[in-house]
């Protein structure tokens, strides 16, 4: 397949989550099923769509252990590094809390506390996401979150991938399920026989994962639409045809709905990309699941000039941006809607995948208008913290009481007011 070379104005890349109706319908049902009868349908939906029976929910603690050990020395080692650098960009992210005083004595303060329970969720239908572990968990951990459940798709062993399993023991989660999908996503939200409903639900999937997440919202706790990946590069002349074409690809095989653009003022430019784009998917492994990403959402636009660029990316908001151009940090300015930017050609986005320390679960969709990737601030809940004296509520009473008259409200006019009449008494 060879992707060609379109005008700005014959581009347009409806990308909405909700989009797919029949997906929508399907995810309803799952979810709905879950709720009502729990463990059994679980069992029914993980036995239809990923062809695994017998399948015991609870991993136990044995088989975590079994699978870290069972890594090479290599990989043990790349995890714990990632791990470490997650950790410390994510403990940098703690927010403080506050207290104002105000000219009347009153303290107004906000304090950040950590969620309860959560769960979350590690991809594993079309492949295996032990990086997702580490960037779902230890977020978490740094917030503080007391309890933790890891739900990932069970593959033929009846478990999880060996290495998700693997990063879990690596990080001491231990509360791990066999069981993926819009199943898990109504499993975490409504609790079942076996598995202790959650406060929120993190992490990302394709789009049934998604679908889910978005349906169970409000009933639990989201942190946003983490779908099938995006990549948006934004390159000049003198960008690599060979690296924007990789770039391309590594998120394209993620999953056929993965999306991947490239805009650019150069024809010159996008007319090698394309054909590196068919020399490399010769010999990719997921070529096929490539090929129809890239057919589905996959774009080489032109584009009169890099300011043309970063307005469409702007109003696209795409999970990643890449800036392939000569001067990348004078452009990030112009990127006010992305999950996160990658500047340079040695930075390209599988540094941020794996290893950077930045979080890879980033909003999709177009939703990165208005959410952000995942971070210590989504275990964490903010409160508000009130206390007045004696004289500052004697000296607001007054206005407080109008307003609470202006709105017919005569009990929360009475709630200052009794205490203003027990004042005036001495009581
Ligand atoms: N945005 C992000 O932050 C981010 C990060 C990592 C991965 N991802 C995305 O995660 C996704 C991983 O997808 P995956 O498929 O490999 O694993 P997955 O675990 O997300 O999905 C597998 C599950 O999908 C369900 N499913 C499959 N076909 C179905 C159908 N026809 N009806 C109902 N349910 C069905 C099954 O229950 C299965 O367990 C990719 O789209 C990838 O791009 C996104
Ligand atoms: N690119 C994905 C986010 O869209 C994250 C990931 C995990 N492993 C490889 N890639
Ligand atoms: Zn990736």
């Amino acid at each position: 397949m060879r992707l060609g070379v379109i005008e700005r104005n014959e581009f347009s890349w409806q990308r909405r989550a909700s989009e797919n109706e029949e997906a929508l319908r399907q995810v309803a049902i799952i979810v709905h099923d879950v709720r009502d009868r729990g463990d059994a349908a679980v069992a029914e939906w993980t036995a239809k769509l990923d062809k695994q029976t017998g399948v015991s929910l609870r991993v136990p603690r044995e088989a975590l252990q079994a699978a870290f050990d069972a890594l090479t020395p290599g990989l043990q080692e790349a995890l714990a590094l990632a791990a470490d650098r997650i950790r410390r960009y994510h403990e940098a992210q703690w927010p403080e809390d506050f207290t104002l005083y105000g000219d009347d004595g009153e303290q107004l303060g906000l304090v950040w506390r950590p969620l309860r329970r959560v769960g979350v969720y590690a991809p594993g239908g079309r492949g295996a996401y032990p990086s997702t572990v580490l960037m779902d968990v230890i977020p978490a951990q740094v917030a503080g979150v007391s309890e933790i459940a890891l739900v990932s798709p069970p593959g033929p062993s009846g478990l999880p991938h060996p290495q998700v399993l693997a990063a879990a023991h690596l990080l001491g989660v231990d509360e791990v399920y066999a069981v993926g999908g819009a199943q898990a996503v109504a499993a975490l939200a409504y609790g079942t026989q076996t598995i202790s409903r959650v406060d929120k639900i993190v992490g990302p999937g394709n789009l049934y994962v998604a679908l889910a997440k978005r349906l169970v919202m409000g009933d639990v706790g989201i942190d946003s639409i983490a779908g099938p990946s995006e990549v948006l590069i934004i390159a000049d002349d003198g960008a690599n045809p060979r690296y924007i074409a990789a770039d391309m690809l590594a998120q394209a095989e993620h999953d056929p709905e993965a999306g991947a653009l490239c805009l650019s003022p150069s024809i010159a430019l996008l007319e090698r990309v394309a054909d590196e784009l068919e020399r490399q998917l010769v010999d990719l492994p997921r070529a096929e699941i490539a090929t129809e990403a890239l057919r589905r959402w996959g774009a080489l636009v032109h584009v009169e000039s890099l300011r043309e660029a970063t307005d469409l990316c702007n109003q696209l908001a795409p999970e990643h941006v890449e800036l392939l151009v000569e001067q990348p940090e004078e452009l990030l300015p112009s990127i006010h809607f992305a999950g996160a930017v990658f500047l340079g050609e040695a930075t390209p986005e599988p540094v941020g995948d794996y290893f950077a320390g930045s979080n890879h679960v980033l909003p999709t969709h177009g939703s990165a208008r208005y959410a952000s990737g995942l971070g210590t601030h989504d275990f964490l809940r903010r409160m508000s913290v009130v206390a007045y004296s004696r004289q500052t509520l004697a000296k607001h009473a007054g206005h407080i009481v109008a307003l609470a008259e202006a709105e017919g409200l005569t009990a929360h006019a009475r709630s200052i007011l009794i205490r203003q009449e027990a004042e005036s008494h001495g009581r």
